[in-house]
């Protein structure tokens, strides 16, 4: 039954994570996990980390990030809140979110649950450890406009037609973004339905804005729209629609609301 709980959680993003799974302490694993997961909300809702720890952010700036990339990220890091020259606080529209390698890491204590739960399991996006070789990406929210803007750089790694980023490639990106919205406006979601349309091939090694934004919410159904273009904007690269289903955390275990 153990087993089962567990390999159903594992099925979070489409992908077997948890194999590494057979072995540890079931009982307690299974305690920690309920308790944990329990207690996922929005990630607008997420107050400090109650633990002194906190996870490594992996969308900080590094030596991998092209020139292109750093402005960007500059750009919009001054668009949030800032600490003026009297050390009072002055809110910006933007918030920056951090980014991890592990989904259970977004969960409360789920850096502690890290250590010993699914050990081997990455978020794809982050599962690299080479610097710039796959997905360099940091998500900035503005909670006001019910929107999100990622600045994204591929790497060497994420090749599709010669010399271009794979479909694929920007497919997972453009869920990830789109998902990472749809989570922070609505709490635990999944993806019901994807639509791309690839306008311009992407160069490889190319920085670009993922612009999502809201469109509606239907009971349980967050309709986000997307474009991803050039960071001056006046390329459109790719254009989507993607709808969420908010999902209670047993729907993971196999239980239907
Ligand atoms: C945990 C924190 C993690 C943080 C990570 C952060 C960063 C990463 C973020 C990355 C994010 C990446 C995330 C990933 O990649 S998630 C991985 C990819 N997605 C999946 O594997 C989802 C698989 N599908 C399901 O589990 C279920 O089918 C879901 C949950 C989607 C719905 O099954 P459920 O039994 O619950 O609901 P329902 O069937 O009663 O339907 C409810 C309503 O929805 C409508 N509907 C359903 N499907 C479709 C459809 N295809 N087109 C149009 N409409 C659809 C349906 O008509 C109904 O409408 P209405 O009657 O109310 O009008």
């Amino acid at each position: 039954m153990l087993g089962q709980i567990a390999r159903r959680l594992g099925q979070l993003h489409g992908q077997q994570i948890c194999n590494g799974l057979n072995g540890v302490r079931f009982k307690e694993t299974h305690r920690h996990l309920q308790s944990s997961f329990k207690t996922v909300r929005p990630i607008s809702t997420i107050p400090l980390w109650p633990f002194s720890s906190r996870p490594r952010d992996f969308s900080q700036p590094n030596s991998s990030w092209s020139p292109e990339m750093r402005k960007a990220y500059d750009h919009y890091i001054a668009l949030c809140d800032t600490d003026n020259e009297n050390g009072e606080k002055t809110k910006g529209p933007w918030r920056k979110l951090p980014s991890y390698n592990r989904s259970i890491k977004y969960a409360t204590g789920g850096i502690h649950l890290s250590k010993f739960i699914q050990a081997e399991n990455r978020l794809f996006t982050r599962s690299v450890k080479e610097q710039g070789a796959t997905f360099e990406y940091v998500v900035f929210v503005n909670k006001e406009e019910k929107s999100c803007v990622c600045v994204f750089q591929s790497g060497r790694l994420l090749e599709g037609a010669p010399g271009h980023v794979h479909g694929g490639a920007i497919a997972t990106m453009i869920d990830t973004v789109t998902g990472t919205l749809a989570g922070y406006l609505s709490g635990p979601i999944m993806t019901a339905n994807l639509n791309i349309d690839y306008r311009n091939p992407m160069p490889l090694g190319s920085v670009v804005l993922i612009h999502s934004a809201l469109d509606r919410i239907e009971r349980r159904k967050t309709f986000i729209t997307c474009k991803v273009t050039s960071t001056d904007e006046s390329k459109l690269y790719t254009e989507a629609t993607a709808l969420f289903v908010s999902i209670s955390v047993g729907h993971l275990f196999g239980s239907r609301n």
